[in-house]
C-alpha cells in the first residue's frame, strides 16, 4: 500500500522553555511507493521517531495529512491503521513464550476481525516461518539471543499481515555481526511479503544497504529523497554530501574564477557554467587519481593499506578537515618517501556548494 504525506507537521512544546515550540517534523510532502522499503535517515533529534509515530498514529500531527492508499488515516486510531511496529528494544512480553508473543496481536482482535484458534495458530506459524524461528516457539524471550528476540518482534509485527511495517532503529541493540545478518534478513522478508516498510536509522550505511529509497532529514526538515546511489552521487546540499559516505567526503574552501575551480593557487578543475564566487568544495575519497603532474598538490602524511585499496592521507592548505583522505587501488604505486602527492580529480566526484547556504551549484564537465 502506498503512503502519501501531505504537508505533515508536528510541533511539540519545547521542554523547559515556556511558550516555545520545537518543530520535530516540518511540512513533509512525499510519497512512499507501494511495496517499497524506505530508510528514514538523519542525525539524532532530526525527527525520525516522530515521523514514524505520526505514521502509526501514536502522535497526532499539528498540520497535514497522511494517506494509506487512497484512505485518509490522519485521524484514524492506531489499531485500525493496519500497521506493524518494531522497536529498538524488541518490547517482547517476558512472561510469555515466543508463540504467545506472536499470537498476542491476534488474540486482541475485536468484533468482525476475530479469528478462530486454528487460524491464529496457522498465521503465527507462517510469521515464525518468515523469520525462521519455528524451532524457538516454546522458549521465553530471556532464552533467546538479541537477534532472535528481534526476529520474534518482527514476526509479531507481521502476524496481522499489516498494510505498513514500521521499524524504529531495529538493529541498534545488536552486535556488529548480527546487525549485518539481521538487516539482510529484514530485506529478504520485506521482499517476500512486499509490505510497504519504513525503516528508521541514524546509520547511513545501514539505510543505504537495504533501502529502495532513502529520505535524509535534518532538524525536522526533509532534505532529499532518492535511491541510495543517486543521493550519494548527486547530493542536493552540503549537509547530504557530508552525511552520506564512509570515509566521509573531503571538504575544502575554494573559489571559482573564469570557470575554473581554484584551491588556493592551484587550478584543480574546469567547472563550466559557474559564475565567479567563493565556494565550498566536496571531493569524495574515490575522486582522486594519483598523477605525477596532477593539479591538486598536497603534502603526503601517510599511506594506509586496506587490502584491495590504499588510503593516501595528505594535508592541503584549503582543507576544512585536518587531513585529506583519498582512496586509490592497491596496484597504484605510491612513493611513500616523497614529501608531496599530486592528483587529478574525477569531475563526477567533485561537488560545489554555495559558501553561505550550502546549496549545490551544478557545473558541466566540458
Ligand atoms: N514528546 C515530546 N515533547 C517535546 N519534544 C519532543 C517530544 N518528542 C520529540 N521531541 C523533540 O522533537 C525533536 C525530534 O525528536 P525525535 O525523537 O523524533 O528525533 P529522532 O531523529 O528520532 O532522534 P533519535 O535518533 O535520537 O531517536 C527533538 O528535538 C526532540 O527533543
Amino acid at each position: 500500500m502506498k503512503i502519501v504525506l501531505e504537508h505533515l507537521t508536528k510541533k511539540f512544546p519545547a521542554r523547559g522553555k515556556k511558550g516555545e515550540e520545537v518543530t520535530a517534523v516540518s511540512d513533509f510532502t512525499f510519497e512512499i511507493p507501494d511495496g517499497s522499503l524506505i530508510g528514514l535517515l538523519g542525525p539524532s533529534g532530526c525527527g525520525k521517531s516522530t515521523a514514524l509515530n505520526l505514521l502509526c498514529g501514536l502522535e497526532a500531527p499539528t498540520e497535514g495529512k497522511i494517506y494509506f492508499g487512497d484512505t485518509d488515516v490522519t485521524d484514524m486510531p492506531p489499531e485500525l491503521r493496519g500497521v506493524g511496529m518494531v522497536f529498538q528494544n524488541y518490547a517482547l512480553y517476558p512472561h510469555l513464550t515466543v508463540r504467545q508473543n506472536i499470537l498476542f496481536p491476534l488474540e486482541n482482535l475485536k468484533g468482525k476481525q476475530k479469528l478462530s484458534k486454528e487460524e491464529m495458530n496457522r498465521r503465527a506459524e507462517k510469521a515464525a516461518g518468515l523469520v525462521q524461528i519455528q524451532g524457538l516457539m516454546d522458549r521465553k524471550p530471556r532464552e533467546l539471543s538479541g537477534g532472535q528476540q528481534q526476529r520474534v518482534a518482527i514476526a509479531r509485527a507481521l502476524v496481522k499481515t499489516p498494510n505498513v511495517l514500521l521499524l524504529d532503529e531495529p538493529l541498534s541493540n545488536l552486535d556488529a555481526r548480527l546487525r549485518l545478518q539481521t538487516r539482510e534478513e529484514i530485506r529478504k522478508i520485506q521482499q517476500e511479503t512486499r509490505v510497504t516498510t519504513v525503516f528508521v536509522t541514524h546509520d547511513q550505511e545501514e539505510a543505504m544497504s537495504i533501502s529502495d529509497q532513502i529520505v535524509v532529514m535534518k532538524d525536522g526538515i526533509f532534505m532529499q529523497m532518492g535511491r541510495p546511489q543517486e543521493v550519494y552521487d548527486d547530493p542536493a546540499s552540503l549537509f547530504v554530501a557530508k552525511f552520506l559516505g564512509n570515509p566521509p567526503i573531503n571538504m575544502f574552501k575554494g573559489e571559482v574564477r573564469k570557470e575554473t575551480l581554484w584551491l588556493g593557487d592551484q587550478p584543480v578543475l574546469s567547472v563550466k557554467g559557474v559564475p565567479d564566487q567563493p565556494v565550498t568544495v566536496g571531493i569524495r575519497p574515490e575522486g582522486f587519481i594519483l598523477t605525477e603532474n596532477g593539479p591538486f598538490a598536497a603534502s603526503l602524511s601517510r599511506v594506509e593499506v586496506m587490502g584491495r585499496d590504499v588510503s593516501v592521507i595528505s594535508s592541503h592548505p584549503c582543507s576544512e578537515n585536518p587531513s585529506v583522505r583519498s582512496i586509490i587501488t592497491a596496484e597504484t604505486p605510491v612513493d611513500r618517501d616523497a614529501g608531496s602527492v599530486h592528483f587529478s580529480l574525477k569531475p563526477s566526484k567533485v561537488f560545489l556548494f554555495h559558501r553561505e547556504t550550502g546549496a549545490r551549484i551544478p557545473f558541466s564537465i566540458s
